[in-house]
């Protein structure tokens, strides 16, 4: 393995001024990076739990005691007030002693009486939030009952037991309540905590004050074409409510047809969300079967906004309804409120978990709350490598100029002007060739021009595309090295909104070449050994790594060399996708590449399956879908990663398997972009038998780096140049239907490490994510089953396919949360049963069995 070490590495002699600062500044912010770390480990909050936990407990036991030994403790500690703290000689009844009676006699006596006990409750709820690492109590919403517990308790208490010895209320209660007494007297008091009880109540519980209905007569004669009450509002506050509004058709409410006027026609036409005749349906949890749906409740009281799992969803069935009475307000009043919800500060939300539980006011699902902790890589762990802005010597570019100048001369080109811009490591030279020269003369004497230049690596653009001019590409004598960390460091990079961003290198106008993988949508890139593929692919890998949270994007690394992409086995259980039951992540056995590949067309199958269920088209639609709970995970729904497959020898796979890899290969890169699967291809010999022609019409993104023949780069570009290229990351990129010669940016083989490092050091899933099972379809050929040793899932798999009428492995996997292998082992039985057709490659077999009372006589006769 070429360690991609930089081969003219020299230290630093000539350090800059300003460099001791600089290094300043940089520990501050390591030490600044640890304080937040300590602050956000997980350790330090579980420590802060158990002391408020403690602190609860023996703030209840000193109340508790309290209450029995108050009497016999407060004389000591008026007399000795803060000394009873500190005294040795005094003796007190209370259980935890002379601190018990002090801390106590100060809440209950000088604070807020019996009241006290809720600073219990309020350091018990702390302690269990740190504790279990996530918000069980919502700590606003408790803070506010427990300020207006303690004010409305002690000073009710304090009101009533105005003339008892002990300290009912406090001193807080007390002087409230002697407060009122004088302000409102004591009836005035006793109303207007009576009404403020009552209040509290009716805000907590929401009782409803109406008079009993009055029960229409069934045996009037009179019919009454219209109901005369009014059609209620969808619930959205009760809790029962809600729940009803859930289950079955109870919760939905059907407001049957009703003619309407002209003129409320005409009303209806003002307001387009509600039009006669149509049925409403609040957007409602819709969950299909009713033990599901009380799981879910109890998911959800568990789990309330805060923490938002994928368990709450929304199904997209708002139809738009009016009744007979115009009293469209009822529904339009829901949609109002659920509107009004969305984007409601957390803490704002009134304080009822039943709003908060309504789907639509729910918080969005956020992946990366499963790795909330995760401190994304600091640009500080990559090197500049004495990056030094570009400049070309004076004395250089007049010698380069005047050279092409006398060259085009002895061929009788005359020119009327010439300009140079200086890249990272080549100089171009545009030419604007005087009124008459043909440019195919000049395209015809690259050869000879370059001859007389005597330089390598000239590139002859005739002419630059969208302008007039001739461009000739000369390396420059000293280059520069575009380092990764610049890259990633410009504003272009940090503030894009692209999917899978990547930083691929520097033009020759210095103006960082950044793009979008998941638009390329495949990347194929090819080049002679020691020119630059592997940084390449590091380059890549490292931009990605920088921008995406682990929740949002697997790798499937596959590497033949076995060195190369070793690195990144640290990243396990953060950023890789393996297959189940395998031990490594990266793919170096030929076999399991043809498994892996396949696996990915599975998924690739599984989650087309689900887009279309979800009805989006693509994964960034779906993923939206489903991150606003409109996708039911019961169904089989869930938040995609973007998969990047990263093959880094592609020649030795199709040397030693053939179309077993090409075939996968060509199917993910015709279909897969649409589901996030992306692919980068390299390849060290891109010859005509590997890049074959399927692959390349799929890889419309190519990166040539220096190549050895025309041939090659006409292989991989279309268009020769990339033997010209100079090597050392020096690169030919075909994107958009634009050819741009571009300066790889450079990543050093520690570098990598240490992100890599960086990212595995810290809590990752438990293991790598699992791509689907996959198995030979020529192993399970020519096995007889026999039906008396069906799966024990035999029978639920074939109502399913029968329900459905879809003979779809994906759907039995899906369904039954199956691997790939169990479910097309059922698939087979059932094909032997004869309940399915015949397997027909892509598509789903075809049910043979098309009612369930036959499948339950067929069942029956086994
Ligand atoms: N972008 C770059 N900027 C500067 N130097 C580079 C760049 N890319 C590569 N090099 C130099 O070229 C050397 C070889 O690069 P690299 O290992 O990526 O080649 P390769 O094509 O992967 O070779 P092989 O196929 O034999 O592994 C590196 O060690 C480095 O010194």
């Amino acid at each position: 393995m070429s360690r991609n070490k930089l081969k003219s590495e020299k230290p630093d002699t000539k350090k800059p001024q300003n460099k001791p600062d600089a290094n300043v500044l940089k520990k501050d912010k390591e030490a600044e990076v640890k304080v937040k770390e300590l602050v956000r480990d997980e350790r330090t909050h579980k420590v802060l739990g158990m002391i408020c936990l403690l602190l609860a407990v023996c703030l209840f036991t000193a109340f508790t005691s309290y209450l029995f030994t108050w009497e016999e403790d407060q004389d000591k500690v008026f007399r000795y007030s803060f000394g009873v703290l500190f005294m040795n000689g005094i003796d007190v009844d209370n259980l935890l002693g002379r601190f018990g009676a002090f801390i106590s006699h100060w809440f209950f006596y000088q604070g807020f009486g019996t009241a006290s006990y809720f600073f219990c409750y309020l350091f018990f709820i702390l302690g269990i939030n740190f504790i279990v690492g996530r918000r069980v109590f919502r700590i606003w919403r408790n803070v506010k009952h427990i300020l207006f517990g303690l004010l409305f308790i002690s000073t009710t208490l304090a009101f009533i037991a105005i003339h008892d010895g002990f300290p009912w209320g406090g001193a807080v209660g007390d002087s409230i309540s002697r407060w009122s007494n004088g302000f409102i007297g004591k009836t005035g008091t006793a109303l207007a905590l009576l009404v403020v009880g009552l209040s509290w109540l009716v805000w907590k519980f929401n009782f409803e004050f109406k008079l009993p209905e009055r029960k229409p007569k069934p045996a009037r004669p009179v019919p009454v074409p219209v109901p005369e009450e009014t059609v209620p509002a969808p619930p959205v506050t009760g809790k029962g409510k809600r729940k009803n509004a859930v289950k079955g058709d109870a919760g939905v409410m059907v407001i049957p047809p009703a003619e309407t006027t002209e003129e409320e026609d005409m009303q209806l036409v003002e307001r387009p969300a509600v039009r006669p005749g149509i049925t409403y349906i609040p957007p409602v949890m819709n969950v299909p079967e009713v033990e599901e749906e009380e799981e879910l409740e109890e998911e959800l009281e568990e789990e309330e906004e805060e923490d938002p799992g994928p368990l709450l969803y929304i199904e997209e069935t708002v139809e738009p309804s009016t009744n007979k009475r115009g009293k469209r307000g009822a529904p339009e009043e829901v949609a109002f409120e659920i509107k009004g919800g969305i984007g409601e500060p957390e803490e704002d939300i009134v304080d009822d978990v039943e709003m908060v539980r309504d789907p639509v006011h729910a918080d969005p699902y956020d992946p990366m709350l499963d790795l909330r902790d995760y401190l994304y890589p600091t640009l500080d762990l990559l090197d500049t490598h004495n990056h030094e802005k570009v400049v070309q010597d004076a004395s250089e570019l007049e010698k380069n100029k005047n050279q092409i100048i006398d060259t085009l001369k002895n061929y009788d080109i005359s020119i009327q002007k010439i300009s140079a811009t200086v890249g990272p490591t080549v100089t171009l030279y545009e030419i604007v060739p005087a009124a008459g020269v043909r440019i195919s003369r000049i395209k015809n004497l690259e050869d000879d021009i370059a001859l007389s230049l005597s330089a390598l690596g000239i590139r002859i653009i005739a002419p630059i595309p969208g302008k007039g001019t001739i461009g000739i590409e000369v390396p420059n004598v000293k280059k520069s090295i575009v380092s990764l960390k610049a890259l990633l460091a410009s504003e272009k990079f940090q503030q894009n909104n692209m999917d899978l961003p990547i930083a691929i290198g520097k033009k020759i106008d210095n103006e960082n070449f950044i793009a979008d993988l998941a638009k390329m949508p495949h990347l194929l890139m090819a080049g002679a050994t020691g020119q630059g593929k592997s940084v390449g692919i590091n380059t890549l890998l490292v931009s990605l790594l920088y921008k995406k949270h682990p929740s949002q994007l697997k790798f499937v690394l596959v590497d033949p060399k076995k060195v190369e992409l070793s690195l990144y086995k640290l990243i396990e259980k953060h950023f890789l996708a393996k297959l189940p039951g395998e031990e490594d992540a990266i793919i170096t056995d030929t076999k399991k590449v043809i498994h892996t590949l396949n696996a990915l067309c599975i998924e690739m199958d599984v989650r087309y399956d689900l887009l279309k269920e979800a009805g989006t088209r693509n994964i960034r639609e779906y993923n939206n879908k489903f991150g606003q709970r409109k996708l039911n995970p019961l169904k089989g729904h869930r938040y995609l990663p973007f998969i990047v497959l990263v093959i880094d020898e592609f020649a030795d796979l199709i040397m030693t398997a053939g179309k077993e890899v090409e075939m996968p290969i060509a199917r993910l890169a015709q279909l897969a972009r649409a589901v996030g699967i992306h692919l980068i291809i390299a390849t060290q010999r891109p010859s005509v038998n590997i890049i074959t022609g399927t692959i390349k019409a799929n890889f419309p993104a190519r990166i040539a780096f220096k190549v050895s023949s025309k041939i090659d780069s006409r292989t991989i570009l279309d268009i020769g140049g990339a033997e010209q290229l100079i090597g050392q990351g020096d690169m030919l990129v075909s994107f958009n239907g634009e050819l741009v010669r571009l300066q790889c940016a450079f990543v050093d083989t520690p570098e990598v490490e240490k992100v890599a490092e960086y990212i595995g050091d810290q809590r990752g899933y438990p293991e790598a994510f699992m791509l689907p099972e996959y198995v030979d379809e020529k192993e399970l050929e020519g096995k007889e089953f026999n039906l008396q040793d069906r799966d024990p899932l035999f029978e639920e798999a074939a109502r399913i396919i029968v329900q459905n009428q879809q003979g779809s492995t994906s759907l039995l996997q899906r369904r039954m949360k199956l691997g790939y292998n169990r479910a097309g082992r059922l698939m087979d039985q059932l094909e032997a049963a004869g309940i399915v057709g015949g397997n027909m490659g892509s598509k789903a077999r075809d049910v043979l069995v098309k009612t369930e009372a036959d499948l339950e006589e067929i069942l029956n006769s086994f």
